[in-house]
């Protein structure tokens, strides 16, 4: 089924099967998204999005956000640079559960190791390691965004954990890989590949701040977007010689 449907143009990521389950509610007539339905959605970003957030419970009540979400497929990435000039910060979202699958675009690549493709000699990696590294090393070389604050999401965690529990060998995928196979050992694996990269191409050093996330779990990413935005403030109180 999931083929079929793939064939006509219907994606359904990961596999998951939130929407069929939910299938009599959301055929329904009077069918409304709920905050669960909204974040299961597959939406693809196209070029790049301009978000504005007002915060409006806690003690960001009434603080402005702005993202500018830029599209993460391959067609989608020549957009990304003009914009880069005035943020603050890079929030750069990898699937650690990409390792076992491929990209929508090209059926060939490896989702996970298509990320690794030109960090060969830093990472040791084999040649199907390629795309989530080779876009990051990409962006961490960038001159123009030398002063920028990287921080790092690996993102869907809860699915790395349950294809690792189903038995799915993440060294069947990445061969340099030598550890156990559960979500703990892989994650830190993760860090130091993408932490090397970041250290070995920055044009300046620089810290990076690498968080773990599952998307779709309203209360880790409140957490995590508070984290973020501290971070944020503590980079430009330093930059700015006040604390
Ligand atoms: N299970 C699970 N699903 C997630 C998580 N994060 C995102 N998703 C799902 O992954 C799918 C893709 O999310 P999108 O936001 O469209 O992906 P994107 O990375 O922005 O993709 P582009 O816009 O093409 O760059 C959606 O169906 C989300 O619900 C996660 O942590 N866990
Ligand atoms: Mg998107």
């Amino acid at each position: 089924m999931q083929s079929a449907l793939r064939d006509e143009g219907v994606s359904l990521e990961d596999l998951s099967t939130f929407f069929l389950d939910e299938a009599d509610r959301v055929m329904r007539l009077d069918y409304e998204p709920s905050f669960d339905d909204i974040l299961r959605a597959r939406l693809q970003t196209t070029g790049v999005e301009e978000h504005h957030l007002r915060m409006e419970t806690g003690a960001e009540n009434g603080e402005h956000w702005i993202f500018y979400d830029v599209g993460g497929s391959r067609g989608q990435r020549a957009s990304w640079v003009p914009f880069f000039e005035d943020v603050n910060a890079i929030i750069f979202l990898c699937s650690a559960a990409g390792f076992n699958e491929v990209l929508a675009e090209d059926r060939n690549v490896n989702r996970l190791v298509k990320m690794f493709l030109n960090c060969l000699p830093v990472c040791g990696l084999t040649e199907k390691q390629l795309d989530s590294f080779t876009t990051w090393k990409t962006i961490c070389s960038s001159k123009l965004l030398a002063s920028v604050q990287f921080i790092l999401l690996l993102n869907k965690m809860d699915l790395l954990d349950a294809r690792l529990k189903l038995g799915i060998q993440f060294s069947d995928y990445v061969k340099s890989y030598k550890e156990e196979n559960d979500s703990e050992h892989v994650t830190e694996y993760l860090k130091r590949k993408f932490n090397a990269i970041h250290r070995h191409h920055s044009p300046e050093p620089r810290k990076l701040h690498v968080h773990c996330t599952c998307a779709i779990d309203r209360n880790t990413m409140s957490a995590v977007l508070l984290r973020i935005r501290d971070t944020i403030l503590v980079t430009h109180l330093t930059a700015m010689e006040l604390i």
